[in-house]
């Protein structure tokens, strides 16, 4: 027999997380969350407890809480970007594979809304076919693989699973390049261009690389190829890597530490980067946008300046769709929700 109406699709476009307020117990709910799954810290658990409980949680949260409050936007810029991108992507998918109905989504690994609950939600109201999209364009088992995760766990309490398909990453796809190509040229065109452009990336901890972490590889990758769309010579450009978090050495070299010695090379004009976050948020407006220019000025450096992430960008949504489409289409023809 079948049903009234056709089945659903529902694209879900996940990115990290961030607190539901910029107030230091919230932000402790996050960084508890966060902080407690074994794919971003690897220190054996028991151990990591103490460390969380006794060190981390108690003084971090109000001092990261007052940086969330100088970027706050009457909600996170993280998840107002992640909001944006749906509504623009919605009336662009639903057309892709008409009679079945397509809706598009987000969630988040850590916080509101999260993936189970989003995905309980959906089945509930008859969402047959999950498409999923970590907005990490560089994989890393820290946060894409966090995602593959939550949807294991997730499945691991459902007896009638939908179809589901992850995509892994797209560090190289032609239009994530031509987009961010595109915006560093706009944005040159009305500041100029620097003496050096810094592609700088979300840091891992060196051991999670050297024990097989594909993603400052993929992230040269994608720095190279944008470079080479740009026709960049070796001298104007370098990758870099932020946001250390803890003790042990990350994949270096480290922004802080490169401006600082450009600064004090008497290297005046820089524009930083950084591709692997698909919205801005605390670690681009705050730590880019704002410490790491006083870094470059106060060692030395004239001229700074941040170019935004790819946020709601036309090229970004065009990027999105055509990594979603093929997979919408693949499905509409299925019989899956009719039975
Ligand atoms: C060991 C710790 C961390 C790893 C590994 C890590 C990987 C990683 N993170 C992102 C993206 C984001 N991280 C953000 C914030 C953030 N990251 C860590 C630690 C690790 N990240 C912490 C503790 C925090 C919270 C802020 C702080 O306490 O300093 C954010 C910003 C979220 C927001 O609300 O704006 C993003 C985005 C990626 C892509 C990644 C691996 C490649
Ligand atoms: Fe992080
Ligand atoms: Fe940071």
């Amino acid at each position: 027999m079948k049903p009234e109406l056709p089945p659903r699709i529902a694209v879900l476009l996940i990115n990290l997380g961030t607190p539901d307020e910029p107030t230091a117990p919230a932000v402790r709910r996050y960084l508890r969350q966060f902080l407690s799954d074994p794919r971003v810290i690897e220190i054996p658990q028991f151990l990591w407890a103490i460390i969380l409980n006794l060190f981390v949680l108690p003084s971090r949260p109000k001092r990261v809480a007052e940086a969330y409050a100088s970027i706050w936007d009457g909600d996170s810029p993280m998840r107002n970007i992640l909001n944006g991108q749906v509504e623009k992507l919605q009336p662009r998918l639903a057309k892709s594979a008409a009679p079945f109905r397509v809706s598009v989504h987000s969630a988040m690994s850590y916080g509101n809304p999260g993936l189970p609950d989003v995905m309980d939600a959906l089945r509930k109201e008859g969402v047959d076919h999950f498409v999923m999209l970590p907005l990490f364009p560089q994989y890393s088992a820290t946060s894409t693989g966090a995602v593959y995760d939550a949807v294991t766990k997730w499945s691991l309490k459902q007896r009638n699973l939908p179809n589901m398909t992850i995509v892994k990453d797209y560090f190289a796809h032609p239009l994530y390049i031509k987009a961010l190509a595109d915006s560093i040229r706009r944005f040159q065109e009305k500041h100029g261009k620097p003496e050096k452009l810094m592609f700088s990336f979300h840091g891992i901890p060196q051991p999670y690389a050297d024990k097989g972490d594909p993603y400052p590889k993929r992230c040269k990758c994608t720095a190279a190829q944008v470079a080479h769309a740009l026709g960049l010579s070796a001298d104007e450009w370098i990758i870099s890597f932020q946001s250390r978090f803890g003790k042990q050495e990350w994949v270096k070299p480290y922004t802080d530490v490169v401006l600082k010695e450009w600064g004090a090379a008497g290297v005046r004009s820089v524009q930083i980067i950084s591709p692997a976050f698909s919205a801005d948020c605390l670690e681009t407006l705050e730590e880019l946008a704002i410490e790491n220019r006083e870094t470059f000025l106060h060692a030395g450096g004239q001229e700074y300046h941040y170019i935004p992430a790819l946020n709601m960008d036309d090229a970004h949504i065009d990027l999105i769709e055509a990594l979603a489409t093929p997979l919408v289409k693949g499905w509409a023809g299925t019989l899956d929700g009719w039975a």
